[in-house]
Order: C-alpha cells, then structure tokens, then sequence
C-alpha cells in the first residue's frame, strides 16, 4: 500500500495511515482514503491480501442509521452486523463510502424524500417526485480502494444486486455474495419490501446461518476451544440440524433463558428475553416437528399460538399438557384452528360447551401421585402424531423432561441480560460432585447477541449429525 495512488479511473486516491481502531466488534485497523476530494474510511481486520475472497462490506454513509440510530433503514443494523462478521471472521474490510449518503443524493435529499415517504410514497417514488435518480451512487472509489489494498477478488456482503454488478464492471471479481442477517423491524417493513419490490434486493433467508468450524473439538473442557460460533451471515446454508430433526424423530427442548438462568421476570414478563434470530430459530424447529409441545402454566402466562411465522414452514400440532383443565377456554390453542390441539388432560377435565374441531381431547393415564411420566407422555404424543416432537416450554416442564432423560438434543439459548430473581429456566435436581454433572457433547451458535447451546444429549443425536460429537469432552460421562 502506498500512500499515493493512481486509481483505475486514473483519479488520485490517498491512502492515509493506519492507526489502530478498538470497537465492540473488535479491534479494527482504521485509515482513510481519498479519492476525488471525498475522504472514506476503511475498517479492516487481519490481512485480507493474503485470504482468497476475503469479506469485504461496502458501506453507503447514512447519517440516520449508521450514527442516529434510526430504523426507518436497516443500515444501522447492516453496519454493525458486517464489522461483527468481520471480526468474527477475523479477516476483511469494510469501506464506508462517504457522499452516499441518500442513495447518492445526500442528507438534504433524502430527508425531503422522507418527508414524502411520510405522506404515503415509496422510497423510489419519493426520489422520482423530487426529480432525482432512484440510485446515484457510484462505486468508482471502492474499487480503487480495493485494488490499492490488493484485494481485487473479495466476498461481498450486501444484499443489493446492482452492487455486484458496479463492483464486477470496474475490475473487481466478486467471488461470492452474503445477505447480512440484520433484525425484522415494523418500522423498516415497509422500506424494506419496498427495496426488494422495486430494486431488486434479495431478501435474506430467515435462518441462522452456521459455522461450526470450531465446534465442539476434543479436549478437556477448555471452553475457549470447545465454543462452535454461527455467524449472521449468508443464506446459502440452513442449520443441517433442521433437517435431521425434520427427517428423524427425536425429543428435541429448545429454551431461552437469561445469563442468570431466568425465562421471565417475577411478574411473569418474558417479552422478549432473546432476540429474531433465537426466534427464528424456535420457528425453524417448530417447523421441522410433527409436535409441539409445552405445559399449561405456559398457556396460562403467555397464551401463545405456537405456530411456524417467522419462517416458511408447516404449523405443527400444538400439544398442551394440562393434567387439571387448568388453561382457559379463551386460549388461543383452544379458539384459533390455524393448527391442530391436542390438550392432553385428566379424565375429571370437562371440556368447553362451544370446543373448536381442531381441538383433540386425549386422556391421560390416572396415577397415584398424579405425576405423569415423561416418557408416558411422549408415548401418548406418538400414538396420535409422527415425527420428532419439540418440547417447547416452560422451565418446569423442559427440566423434568431433560432430568427424565427423554431428550434427545436441547437447545439451550442464553441472553446477555441478568434478570435476578424470576421464572426459572434450566432446574433440576443436581449432583453433589461436579464431576458427575451433566455434561455432553454440545455445539455453540451465535445468535446475534445470543449464545446457543446444543446439547447433543442421546447417542443419535451425537451419532446422527455431528462429525465432532464423539469427539467431544462430554460424550463418555452420562448423568
Ligand atoms: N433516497 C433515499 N435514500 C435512502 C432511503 N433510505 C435509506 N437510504 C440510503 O440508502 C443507502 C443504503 O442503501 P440501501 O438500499 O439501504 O442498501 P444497499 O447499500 O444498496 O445494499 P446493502 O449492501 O444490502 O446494504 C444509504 O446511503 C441510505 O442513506 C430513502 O428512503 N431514500
Ligand atoms: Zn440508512
């Protein structure tokens, strides 16, 4: 790298030098480069000319998003998803290109466009009314910081076609193409669907997309080098696990909980405890089970409708275990018949006069102490519905299925928050030795802000689909 350069366009670029930039993703190396008398700047990491295709995140300056805070766009979000896959990655650039503001047409523009926007236009329509060009950008710079950093063939994330093809028409080679993972928000809805409508941006597909190149390797429970990652990039890979459990049928709990081990506050507030991409998650799975299921003190608390939404996907039967007719008639898996209910109660259970036809009573065995099994349970579920069946919640009846030692896998997502006293998640009865507590084979996946855990608790499971399980730290103690 020099720190004068003739760019392609045959434009000065000046190269600034580069001084060190900590930041929450990271430590960043940060210089700028001038090119045509507009100073950018470029974040990178590692050494990117010495990685084939290394990820490159060219950035459009929004003043509103990136510094403001706003979610009138996404790219706030797009901004700090990309430095954290950067940095997760270890390796890249990303290039913030000033004077692109507005799609090009600047910060003036592009409030005038929004005010416009708030009487009902869309953002193109909104451009178009103030005479302006739907997109004025140009990527003349970008180029030449690539080149001038010796990276002329990179991964690109960006959802946005057209940047590909401005990118691909000055020299650089665009190897591949991630869509960033950013959170569904109301408010940019309607941009959003806007910009895939009418300019032709790929949506990303709403799943984690997984890494496990560091899961789970052999060794003596180093937790720095037994944590699996998934990063929120791409679209191009769905979690192999969805379809195992689609295609198998495994007693599969899935969970979120505070970093304190909580799922909801002492008044019962568990909106919401961990972010869209733990929620996608959930509805992935739902999505890949013939059953869902959760306790009645669940239906009691959140009247939940526990179909598949934030995915494409199939809804699957709703099971409600009930013992006592405790969840009211209201409950919206009582009255809603998007899926079928099976609510499993006890004999004395008289069912509502006006019950909907979806809703399918199933008996439970009497038993002397009034606690059914686990695996009675999920024997009756299995007499009725195929496939793998998803023990959704809540805390009670997740613990007393794992301590049953009916699970298969559990998905066990942890938050960055500390609720201090509340619901509990994960209990059970423990041991008193550490060495005899529970551990198995596990991946962990990065959920945004959130950590998910795998716990690979039956021998199909780590059998089933995981080249690393039988490697791993757990896989010999049982509990
Ligand atoms: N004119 C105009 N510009 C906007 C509007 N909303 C966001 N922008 C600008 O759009 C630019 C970002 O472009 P986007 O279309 O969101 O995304 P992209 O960079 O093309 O594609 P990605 O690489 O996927 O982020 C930024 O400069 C924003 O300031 C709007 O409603 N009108
Ligand atoms: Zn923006």
């Amino acid at each position: 790298m020099t720190a004068l350069h003739r760019s392609t366009d045959s434009t000065v670029l000046v190269g600034g030098p580069p001084s060190k930039l900590p930041t929450v993703h990271g430590l960043f190396t940060l210089r700028t480069y001038i090119h045509d008398g507009t100073a950018h700047a470029v974040m990178s990491i590692g050494d990117p000319a010495a990685v084939d295709a290394p990820l490159v995140r060219v950035h459009s300056e929004c003043l509103t998003g990136d510094a403001l805070g706003s979610h009138r766009c996404d790219c706030g979000d797009q901004l700090s998803a990309s430095l954290a896959a950067i940095a997760h990655a270890g390796t890249g650039i990303l290039i913030y290109l000033r004077g692109h503001e507005g799609r090009g047409i600047g910060l003036e523009n592009k409030l005038r466009a929004y005010a416009l926007q708030d009487a009902g236009l869309d953002t193109v329509a909104a451009n178009r009314a103030l005479d302006l060009p739907d997109d004025a950008r140009d990527y003349t710079a970008a180029a030449a910081i690539l080149n001038d950093l010796d990276c002329p063939r990179i991964t690109l994330l960006s959802s946005n076609p057209s940047k590909v093809t401005a990118l691909e028409g000055m020299g650089i080679t665009v190897a591949d193409r991630l869509s960033l993972q950013v959170p569904d928000r109301p408010e940019n809805a309607g941009y959003l669907e806007a910009k895939r409508r009418l300019m032709d941006h790929i949506a990303p597909a709403e799943h984690p997309h997984v890494d496990t190149t560091e899961a789970n390797t052999e060794g003596t429970g180093d937790t720095a080098s037994t944590v699996g990652t998934i990063s929120t990039v791409g679209e191009e890979d769905t979690l192999a696990v969805y379809d195992t459990i689609a295609g198998g049928d495994e007693v599969v709990a899935q969970l979120a909980q505070s970093e304190d081990g909580f799922i909801a506050t002492s008044n019962g507030d568990a909106q919401f405890v961990s972010g869209q991409i733990d929620r996608a998650h959930l509805h992935r799975i739902r999505a890949s089970v013939g059953a869902v299921l959760v306790g009645c003190g669940t239906v009691v608390a959140d009247d939940p409708q526990l179909t598949v939404r934030a995915v494409p996907g199939k809804n699957p039967v709703r099971v409600i275990l009930d013992p006592h007719g405790r969840i009211p008639a209201t409950a919206t898996v009582l009255t809603s018949p998007e899926a079928p209910t099976l609510w499993l109660t006890g004999a004395e259970v008289v069912p509502p006069k006006d019950i909907g036809d979806h809703v399918h009573m199933v008996r439970l065995p009497a038993t002397a102490d009034s606690e059914i099994s686990p695996a009675t349970i999920i024997s009756l579920i299995r007499e009725h519905v195929s496939g793998s069946i998803l023990v959704e919640g809540g805390g009670r009846t997740v613990s007393s299925f794992l301590s049953a030692g009916v699970l298969d896998r559990l998905f066990l997502t942890s938050a960055p928050v500390l609720i201090g006293n509340g619901v509990p998640g994960i209990r059970f009865e423990g041991t008193e030795v550490m060495a005899e507590a529970l551990r198995r084979p596990f991946r962990r996946y990065r959920f945004g802000e959130d950590m998910c855990t795998e716990y690979l608790l039956s021998k199909s499971a780590s059998g089933g689909s995981t080249e690393n399980a039988d490697r791993s730290p757990g896989d010999a103690s049982t509990a």
